[in-house]
């Protein structure tokens, strides 16, 4: 996930401390049980596609601007994901982004781990590697992650100086890590912006008020191994993430599926575009109108796979509750209880891995 404490339960495997038996998830939450579709066995279908070039061309009054916003508007309220074409991101940045962490992936874990006695900063969450969850969780994770502080460049220098043989190529690594981050956080900006203006709101007011600094964002690398049993075991559990909202670059393989109308639906992995889904923290901005989708990883036997993911956060201590001017407008009254993001933040990664994730709606007030 996005947002979770450092784990081992890969490495253990690895030294052979854990079987493949003690990565068997609960029946329950197993893909195949979930009669889910498997990575690449469907086309997306339902998880809406929106080109967003219109934002570098049109003026805000054009029907061809109006009609992006409302087709955000409508992907995020109708299952929470979407995938955004003309992004304004190099592709080309992205891919060498991955091509590094294929590199730093493929070291030796001694190595690997040498990276992640960094720092840990309070809404940004852990940097450094991180190998599955806990081997003493239930339902353990095929996985592991390289998580960087965007903001901390002296950090993410000496993360390179791990795997990049030179000094030469630490900065090109920090280079191409600078130009995605920029990348990733002018469009979550832009795309916070639309989608409050999707509500009727004035978009750019609403986000430097409520969005602008607030937080600290985390840039993510994850690699899935190919795994011998991938209808008993996941990638990552089901889960919501507590951001603002996520963007995510994947490569070819496929294996990320959202939740939508009781189905596990496959995102079609495309090259040219950025998987956004909407996060808790929208989702109690928005007063319900947006989703914050439950989505998991899945895995396969035959080849690897990685992502690149970017975490929008709000600031740790600030309270999840509606938009006022939100709630003014609509003349609504809020459906979620107020609490401190923190105290969310704790509560949704104490549920995450015994398969509970259910996002905000314990925060429903009832009745509304
Ligand atoms: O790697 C993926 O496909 C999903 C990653 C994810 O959902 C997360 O890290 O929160
Ligand atoms: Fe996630």
């Amino acid at each position: 996930m996005g947002d979770v404490v450092s784990g081992e339960c890969l490495a253990d495997f690895q030294q052979g401390k854990l079987t493949l038996k003690d990565f068997e998830w609960e029946p329950h939450l197993r893909p195949i049980e979930a009669k889910a579709k498997l990575a690449g066995e469907d086309d997306g279908a339902g998880v809406p596609e929106v080109d967003i070039g219109p934002l570098y061309r049109s003026d805000k009054g054009s029907a061809e601007y109006a009609a992006m916003v409302n087709s955000l508007a409508e992907a995020a309220s109708s299952c929470g994901f979407f995938q955004v074409l003309n992004h304004g991101l190099r592709v080309g940045a992205l891919e060498s982004l991955y091509t590094y962490g294929r590199r730093f992936f493929s070291l030796p874990l001694h190595l690997k781990y040498g990276t992640s006695k960094l720092s840990c900063h309070p809404t940004s969450g852990p940097s450094g590697y991180i190998c599955g969850n806990s081997s003493s969780s239930p339902n353990k994770w095929w996985t592991e992650a390289l998580r960087f502080p965007c903001q901390d460049k002296a950090s993410v220098l000496s993360m390179a100086a791990t795997f990049c043989p030179d000094d030469q190529e630490a900065q090109q690594f920090s280079d191409i890590m600078d130009e995605c981050t920029l990348g990733f956080a002018r469009l979550s900006q832009q795309l916070a912006v639309l989608l409050f203006q999707g509500l009727g709101l004035k978009g750019e007011d609403i986000v430097k008020e409520y969005v602008d600094d607030v937080g600290t964002p985390a840039l993510k690398i994850s690699h899935y191994p190919p795994c011998p049993e991938p209808t008993k075991i996941l990638g990552l559990p089901p889960h919501s993430d507590v951001s603002i909202l996520t963007l995510l670059w994947q490569d070819q393989v496929g294996g990320l599926q959202v939740r939508l109308n009781g189905d596990w639906v496959t995102i079609k992995p495309r090259q040219d575009a950025l998987v956004v889904n909407i996060g808790d923290v929208f989702q109690v901005w928005s007063n319900d109108c947006y989703i914050s989708g439950v989505h998991r990883a899945t895995l396969n036997a035959r080849e690897p796979r990685y992502s690149i993911g970017y975490f929008y956060y709000s600031g740790k201590e600030s309270m999840l509750t509606p938009i006022p001017e939100l709630l003014k407008q609509r003349e609504e009254s809020s459906k979620f209880r107020s609490t401190l993001l923190s105290e969310h933040r704790s509560y949704a990664y104490s549920k995450v891995g015994k398969g509970e994730s259910k996002g905000v709606e314990y925060l429903k007030i009832l009745g509304n």
